[in-house]
Protein backbone atom coordinates (compact mmCIF):
# COMPACT_ATOMS: atom_id res chain seq x y z
CA UNK A 1 0.00 0.00 0.00
CA UNK A 2 1.88 3.45 -1.24
CA UNK A 3 -0.22 5.74 1.02
CA UNK A 4 0.03 4.90 4.89
CA UNK A 5 -3.54 5.66 6.00
CA UNK A 6 -3.79 5.15 9.44
CA UNK A 7 -7.20 3.91 11.80
CA UNK A 8 -7.47 7.20 13.61
CA UNK A 9 -7.89 9.13 9.24
CA UNK A 10 -9.68 6.14 8.26
CA UNK A 11 -12.26 6.78 11.09
CA UNK A 12 -12.29 10.52 10.11
CA UNK A 13 -12.91 9.88 6.94
CA UNK A 14 -16.11 7.24 7.56
CA UNK A 15 -17.13 10.40 9.86
CA UNK A 16 -16.41 13.12 7.56
CA UNK A 17 -16.56 12.39 4.20
CA UNK A 18 -18.69 8.91 3.95
CA UNK A 19 -20.90 10.15 6.84
CA UNK A 20 -21.56 6.64 7.92
CA UNK A 21 -20.20 7.01 11.81
CA UNK A 22 -20.79 10.20 14.84
CA UNK A 23 -17.97 11.31 15.90
CA UNK A 24 -18.88 9.62 19.18
CA UNK A 25 -19.00 6.17 17.66
CA UNK A 26 -15.25 6.72 16.15
CA UNK A 27 -13.70 7.68 19.38
CA UNK A 28 -15.18 5.15 21.22
CA UNK A 29 -13.43 2.58 18.48
CA UNK A 30 -10.39 4.64 19.04
CA UNK A 31 -10.30 3.57 22.64
CA UNK A 32 -11.13 0.36 22.17
CA UNK A 33 -8.29 0.23 19.46
CA UNK A 34 -5.96 1.86 22.24
CA UNK A 35 -6.97 -1.06 24.57
CA UNK A 36 -6.12 -3.26 22.08
CA UNK A 37 -2.68 -1.71 21.83
CA UNK A 38 -2.29 -2.19 25.64
CA UNK A 39 -3.17 -5.27 25.68
CA UNK A 40 -1.38 -6.33 23.00
CA UNK A 41 2.37 -5.19 24.50
CA UNK A 42 1.07 -7.23 27.86
CA UNK A 43 1.07 -10.22 25.55
CA UNK A 44 4.70 -9.54 23.66
CA UNK A 45 5.93 -9.18 27.65
CA UNK A 46 4.80 -12.90 28.61
CA UNK A 47 6.64 -14.89 30.98
CA UNK A 48 9.15 -11.34 31.53
CA UNK A 49 5.88 -9.65 32.13
CA UNK A 50 4.69 -11.72 34.66
CA UNK A 51 1.42 -11.75 32.76
CA UNK A 52 1.28 -15.81 32.10
CA UNK A 53 -0.83 -18.81 34.24
CA UNK A 54 -4.06 -18.94 35.97
CA UNK A 55 -5.17 -16.04 38.42
CA UNK A 56 -6.86 -18.31 40.70
CA UNK A 57 -10.53 -17.42 40.37
CA UNK A 58 -13.49 -18.23 37.98
CA UNK A 59 -15.92 -16.19 35.96
CA UNK A 60 -19.47 -16.57 35.86
CA UNK A 61 -19.27 -19.24 33.56
CA UNK A 62 -17.55 -21.28 35.58
CA UNK A 63 -13.97 -21.37 33.77
CA UNK A 64 -10.63 -20.71 35.26
CA UNK A 65 -9.77 -17.44 34.30
CA UNK A 66 -6.49 -16.91 33.10
CA UNK A 67 -4.16 -13.97 34.37
CA UNK A 68 -4.13 -12.27 31.06
CA UNK A 69 -7.96 -12.62 31.32
CA UNK A 70 -8.16 -10.26 33.89
CA UNK A 71 -5.86 -7.84 32.58
CA UNK A 72 -7.14 -7.46 29.10
CA UNK A 73 -10.90 -6.86 31.14
CA UNK A 74 -9.41 -4.07 33.61
CA UNK A 75 -7.17 -2.44 30.11
CA UNK A 76 -10.73 -2.22 28.68
CA UNK A 77 -12.86 -0.65 31.37
CA UNK A 78 -10.45 1.98 32.52
CA UNK A 79 -9.61 3.04 28.84
CA UNK A 80 -13.27 3.33 28.26
CA UNK A 81 -14.80 4.26 31.29
CA UNK A 82 -13.77 7.83 31.20
CA UNK A 83 -13.41 8.72 27.38
CA UNK A 84 -15.47 5.64 25.43
CA UNK A 85 -18.83 7.63 25.34
CA UNK A 86 -20.86 4.65 26.74
CA UNK A 87 -23.61 4.00 29.20
CA UNK A 88 -22.11 0.97 30.43
CA UNK A 89 -19.95 -2.23 29.33
CA UNK A 90 -20.56 -5.75 29.43
CA UNK A 91 -17.62 -8.57 29.67
CA UNK A 92 -17.25 -12.16 29.50
CA UNK A 93 -15.39 -11.91 33.14
CA UNK A 94 -17.82 -9.98 34.26
CA UNK A 95 -21.31 -11.50 35.70
CA UNK A 96 -23.33 -8.26 35.32
CA UNK A 97 -23.19 -5.29 33.50
CA UNK A 98 -20.94 -2.27 34.72
CA UNK A 99 -22.64 1.23 34.47
CA UNK A 100 -20.05 3.33 34.02
CA UNK A 101 -20.32 5.88 37.22
CA UNK A 102 -21.58 9.83 36.36
CA UNK A 103 -19.11 11.01 37.54
CA UNK A 104 -17.32 10.09 34.03
CA UNK A 105 -18.96 11.49 30.43
CA UNK A 106 -21.75 9.36 29.70
CA UNK A 107 -23.03 8.53 26.19
CA UNK A 108 -25.34 6.43 24.38
CA UNK A 109 -23.41 3.34 23.39
CA UNK A 110 -22.75 -0.23 24.85
CA UNK A 111 -19.54 -1.71 24.55
CA UNK A 112 -19.63 -6.01 25.03
CA UNK A 113 -16.09 -7.49 24.68
CA UNK A 114 -14.81 -11.11 25.31
CA UNK A 115 -11.14 -9.38 26.49
CA UNK A 116 -9.36 -12.11 25.95
CA UNK A 117 -9.87 -15.40 23.47
CA UNK A 118 -8.41 -18.50 23.38
CA UNK A 119 -7.12 -18.17 26.44
CA UNK A 120 -6.32 -21.94 26.51
CA UNK A 121 -3.46 -20.39 24.33
CA UNK A 122 -1.95 -18.18 26.03
CA UNK A 123 0.65 -19.95 27.76
CA UNK A 124 1.48 -21.88 24.89
CA UNK A 125 2.15 -18.37 22.64
CA UNK A 126 -0.17 -19.33 20.32
CA UNK A 127 -2.75 -16.73 19.00
CA UNK A 128 -5.31 -15.10 20.74
CA UNK A 129 -7.37 -12.16 20.49
CA UNK A 130 -10.34 -9.26 21.86
CA UNK A 131 -13.32 -9.13 20.58
CA UNK A 132 -15.98 -6.44 20.88
CA UNK A 133 -19.68 -5.72 19.89
CA UNK A 134 -21.19 -2.43 20.50
CA UNK A 135 -25.01 -1.13 20.36
CA UNK A 136 -27.12 1.73 20.63
CA UNK A 137 -29.28 2.43 23.39
CA UNK A 138 -32.59 1.49 23.44
CA UNK A 139 -34.15 5.05 22.47
CA UNK A 140 -36.54 6.77 25.48
CA UNK A 141 -34.73 4.76 28.14
CA UNK A 142 -34.38 6.20 31.70
CA UNK A 143 -31.76 4.43 33.16
CA UNK A 144 -29.24 1.42 31.69
CA UNK A 145 -29.68 -1.74 32.65
CA UNK A 146 -29.27 -5.58 31.39
CA UNK A 147 -32.16 -5.25 29.44
CA UNK A 148 -30.63 -2.67 27.20
CA UNK A 149 -27.86 -5.20 25.98
CA UNK A 150 -30.42 -7.90 24.76
CA UNK A 151 -30.45 -6.85 21.33
CA UNK A 152 -30.32 -9.10 18.21
CA UNK A 153 -26.83 -8.72 16.20
CA UNK A 154 -28.20 -6.93 13.50
CA UNK A 155 -28.57 -3.66 15.65
CA UNK A 156 -24.65 -3.67 16.29
CA UNK A 157 -23.16 -0.11 15.19
CA UNK A 158 -19.73 -1.30 15.04
CA UNK A 159 -17.85 -4.51 15.72
CA UNK A 160 -14.57 -5.87 15.47
CA UNK A 161 -11.61 -7.96 17.06
CA UNK A 162 -7.78 -7.95 17.28
CA UNK A 163 -5.94 -10.53 17.25
CA UNK A 164 -2.61 -10.70 18.83
CA UNK A 165 -0.42 -13.46 16.86
CA UNK A 166 2.64 -12.75 14.70
CA UNK A 167 0.87 -9.68 13.86
CA UNK A 168 -1.58 -7.79 16.00
CA UNK A 169 -4.16 -7.00 13.51
CA UNK A 170 -6.93 -4.98 14.05
CA UNK A 171 -10.35 -6.21 12.05
CA UNK A 172 -13.25 -3.67 12.00
CA UNK A 173 -16.55 -3.24 10.44
CA UNK A 174 -19.21 -0.69 10.60
CA UNK A 175 -21.88 -2.00 8.13
CA UNK A 176 -19.93 -1.21 5.12
CA UNK A 177 -17.52 -3.85 4.25
CA UNK A 178 -14.76 -4.94 6.68
CA UNK A 179 -11.31 -3.16 6.85
CA UNK A 180 -7.88 -4.68 8.46
CA UNK A 181 -5.01 -2.94 10.29
CA UNK A 182 -2.22 -4.21 11.18
CA UNK A 183 -0.12 -2.60 14.44
CA UNK A 184 3.07 -0.77 13.00
CA UNK A 185 5.01 -1.12 16.68
CA UNK A 186 7.65 1.33 16.22
CA UNK A 187 5.05 4.38 15.34
CA UNK A 188 2.86 2.78 18.32
CA UNK A 189 -0.40 3.04 15.09
CA UNK A 190 -2.88 0.60 13.62
CA UNK A 191 -1.99 0.93 9.52
CA UNK A 192 -5.02 -0.01 7.54
CA UNK A 193 -3.08 -3.30 5.81
CA UNK A 194 -6.88 -4.55 3.59
CA UNK A 195 -10.10 -2.75 2.51
CA UNK A 196 -13.12 -4.66 1.46
CA UNK A 197 -11.84 -8.06 2.60
CA UNK A 198 -14.37 -11.07 0.87
CA UNK A 199 -14.35 -14.32 1.72
CA UNK A 200 -14.79 -16.43 -0.86
CA UNK A 201 -18.07 -18.81 -1.02
CA UNK A 202 -16.71 -21.65 -1.96
CA UNK A 203 -13.60 -23.21 0.15
CA UNK A 204 -11.95 -26.28 0.87
CA UNK A 205 -11.07 -26.28 4.49
CA UNK A 206 -13.29 -27.04 7.71
CA UNK A 207 -12.32 -26.06 11.41
CA UNK A 208 -14.09 -27.84 13.64
CA UNK A 209 -12.90 -29.46 17.25
CA UNK A 210 -12.89 -33.09 15.62
CA UNK A 211 -12.44 -34.35 19.37
CA UNK A 212 -15.98 -33.99 19.89
CA UNK A 213 -17.48 -36.14 16.99
CA UNK A 214 -19.40 -38.47 18.90
CA UNK A 215 -21.22 -35.84 20.76
CA UNK A 216 -22.36 -33.95 17.98
CA UNK A 217 -25.61 -34.02 15.92
CA UNK A 218 -26.58 -35.79 12.72
CA UNK A 219 -26.40 -32.76 10.45
CA UNK A 220 -22.95 -31.60 11.60
CA UNK A 221 -22.39 -35.39 11.22
CA UNK A 222 -23.09 -36.23 7.89
CA UNK A 223 -21.17 -32.60 6.81
CA UNK A 224 -17.84 -33.91 8.48
CA UNK A 225 -18.20 -37.43 7.02
CA UNK A 226 -18.77 -35.69 3.76
CA UNK A 227 -15.70 -33.50 4.35
CA UNK A 228 -13.70 -36.48 5.14
CA UNK A 229 -14.60 -38.94 1.95
CA UNK A 230 -12.68 -36.36 0.11
CA UNK A 231 -12.27 -36.49 -3.85
CA UNK A 232 -14.35 -40.13 -3.67
CA UNK A 233 -16.78 -38.86 -1.55
CA UNK A 234 -20.50 -36.95 -2.71
CA UNK A 235 -18.08 -33.62 -2.14
CA UNK A 236 -15.82 -34.52 -4.97
CA UNK A 237 -12.64 -32.80 -3.79
CA UNK A 238 -10.02 -33.36 -1.00
CA UNK A 239 -10.40 -31.08 2.33
CA UNK A 240 -8.32 -30.04 4.80
CA UNK A 241 -8.40 -29.36 8.33
CA UNK A 242 -7.51 -26.49 10.98
CA UNK A 243 -8.30 -26.02 14.90
CA UNK A 244 -6.54 -23.41 16.29
CA UNK A 245 -9.14 -23.06 19.42
CA UNK A 246 -8.95 -19.35 19.74
CA UNK A 247 -12.50 -18.36 17.74
CA UNK A 248 -10.29 -14.83 16.78
CA UNK A 249 -7.65 -16.74 14.89
CA UNK A 250 -9.84 -19.31 13.15
CA UNK A 251 -11.72 -16.60 12.23
CA UNK A 252 -9.12 -14.20 11.56
CA UNK A 253 -8.14 -17.24 8.92
CA UNK A 254 -11.62 -17.51 6.94
CA UNK A 255 -11.60 -13.44 6.56
CA UNK A 256 -8.06 -13.39 4.91
CA UNK A 257 -8.63 -17.07 3.01
CA UNK A 258 -12.10 -18.40 3.11
CA UNK A 259 -13.32 -21.98 5.32
CA UNK A 260 -15.89 -22.72 8.00
CA UNK A 261 -16.43 -22.58 11.33
CA UNK A 262 -18.18 -24.62 13.78
CA UNK A 263 -18.83 -24.95 17.49
CA UNK A 264 -22.06 -26.68 16.96
CA UNK A 265 -24.10 -28.09 20.01
CA UNK A 266 -23.17 -31.39 21.00
CA UNK A 267 -24.81 -33.97 22.98
CA UNK A 268 -22.18 -33.16 26.35
CA UNK A 269 -24.26 -30.47 28.30
CA UNK A 270 -27.57 -31.02 25.96
CA UNK A 271 -29.53 -27.88 27.62
CA UNK A 272 -26.81 -25.31 26.56
CA UNK A 273 -27.23 -24.08 22.84
CA UNK A 274 -23.58 -24.26 22.78
CA UNK A 275 -20.15 -23.40 23.76
CA UNK A 276 -19.95 -19.75 22.29
CA UNK A 277 -21.62 -16.93 23.94
CA UNK A 278 -24.01 -15.15 21.59
CA UNK A 279 -23.11 -11.30 22.96
CA UNK A 280 -19.66 -10.93 22.33
CA UNK A 281 -18.37 -13.68 20.56
CA UNK A 282 -20.87 -14.97 18.16
CA UNK A 283 -22.85 -11.81 16.98
CA UNK A 284 -19.66 -9.36 16.20
CA UNK A 285 -17.77 -12.39 14.24
CA UNK A 286 -21.47 -13.36 12.26
CA UNK A 287 -21.63 -9.16 11.30
CA UNK A 288 -17.60 -9.35 10.23
CA UNK A 289 -18.35 -12.59 8.22
CA UNK A 290 -21.75 -11.31 6.85
CA UNK A 291 -20.05 -7.92 6.11
CA UNK A 292 -16.80 -9.47 3.77
CA UNK A 293 -19.94 -11.61 1.84
CA UNK A 294 -19.86 -14.83 4.08
CA UNK A 295 -22.74 -16.10 6.39
CA UNK A 296 -23.38 -17.19 10.19
CA UNK A 297 -26.14 -19.33 11.18
CA UNK A 298 -26.59 -21.77 14.60
CA UNK A 299 -27.93 -24.89 11.96
CA UNK A 300 -31.55 -23.16 11.93
CA UNK A 301 -31.46 -18.93 11.82
CA UNK A 302 -29.13 -16.46 11.04
CA UNK A 303 -27.32 -15.20 13.95
CA UNK A 304 -27.73 -11.96 14.10
CA UNK A 305 -31.69 -12.71 14.22
CA UNK A 306 -31.16 -14.18 17.26
CA UNK A 307 -33.12 -11.78 19.68
CA UNK A 308 -30.76 -12.53 23.02
CA UNK A 309 -33.05 -13.65 26.52
CA UNK A 310 -29.55 -13.53 28.75
CA UNK A 311 -26.32 -11.67 28.79
CA UNK A 312 -23.83 -14.47 28.49
CA UNK A 313 -26.63 -16.22 26.61
CA UNK A 314 -24.65 -19.31 24.11
CA UNK A 315 -25.26 -20.83 21.03
CA UNK A 316 -24.08 -23.19 18.24
CA UNK A 317 -22.08 -21.43 15.82
CA UNK A 318 -21.70 -22.22 12.23
CA UNK A 319 -19.99 -19.34 9.80
CA UNK A 320 -17.54 -18.65 7.04
CA UNK A 321 -17.88 -19.27 3.20
CA UNK A 322 -21.55 -18.67 2.21
CA UNK A 323 -22.08 -21.96 0.79
CA UNK A 324 -20.32 -24.44 2.82
CA UNK A 325 -22.63 -22.55 6.00
CA UNK A 326 -25.96 -22.97 3.52
CA UNK A 327 -25.33 -26.72 3.09
CA UNK A 328 -24.76 -27.40 6.66
CA UNK A 329 -27.54 -25.64 7.73
CA UNK A 330 -29.49 -26.85 5.06
CA UNK A 331 -28.37 -30.11 6.45
CA UNK A 332 -29.73 -28.98 9.84
CA UNK A 333 -33.03 -28.44 8.00
CA UNK A 334 -33.32 -32.03 6.35
CA UNK A 335 -32.83 -33.47 9.48
O1 LIG B 1 -11.02 -26.11 23.57
P1 LIG B 1 -12.18 -26.05 22.64
O2 LIG B 1 -13.43 -26.62 23.19
O3 LIG B 1 -11.86 -26.52 21.25
O4 LIG B 1 -12.57 -24.51 22.57
C1 LIG B 1 -12.07 -23.58 21.71
C2 LIG B 1 -13.02 -22.44 21.75
O5 LIG B 1 -13.11 -21.90 23.05
C3 LIG B 1 -12.83 -20.54 23.05
O6 LIG B 1 -11.49 -20.40 23.39
C4 LIG B 1 -13.63 -19.75 24.04
O7 LIG B 1 -13.11 -18.46 24.30
P2 LIG B 1 -12.50 -17.93 25.72
O8 LIG B 1 -11.03 -18.20 25.76
O9 LIG B 1 -12.80 -16.48 25.59
O10 LIG B 1 -13.26 -18.59 26.81
C5 LIG B 1 -13.02 -20.11 21.58
O11 LIG B 1 -12.19 -19.10 21.24
C6 LIG B 1 -12.64 -21.37 20.82
O12 LIG B 1 -13.27 -21.48 19.59
MG1 LIG C 1 -13.84 -16.35 23.74
MG1 LIG D 1 -12.36 -14.88 26.84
Amino acid sequence: MSQRISLTRYLVEKQRVDGHIPSQLRLLIEIVARACKSISHAVNKGALGGVLGTAGSENVQGEVQKKLDIIANEVLIEANEWGGHLAAMASEEMDSIYVVPNRYPQGEYLLLFDPLDGSSNIDVNVSIGTIFSVLKMPEDDRGVDEGDFLQPGHRQVAAGYCVYGPQTTLVLTVGDGVAMFTLDREQGSFVLTQEDVRIPADTKEFAINMSNMRHWDAPVKRYVDECLQGKEGPRGKDFNMRWIASMVADVHRILTRGGIFMYPWDKREPDKPGKLRLMYEANPMSWLVEQAGGAATNGRERILDIQPSKLHERVSVILGSKNEVERVTQYHREA
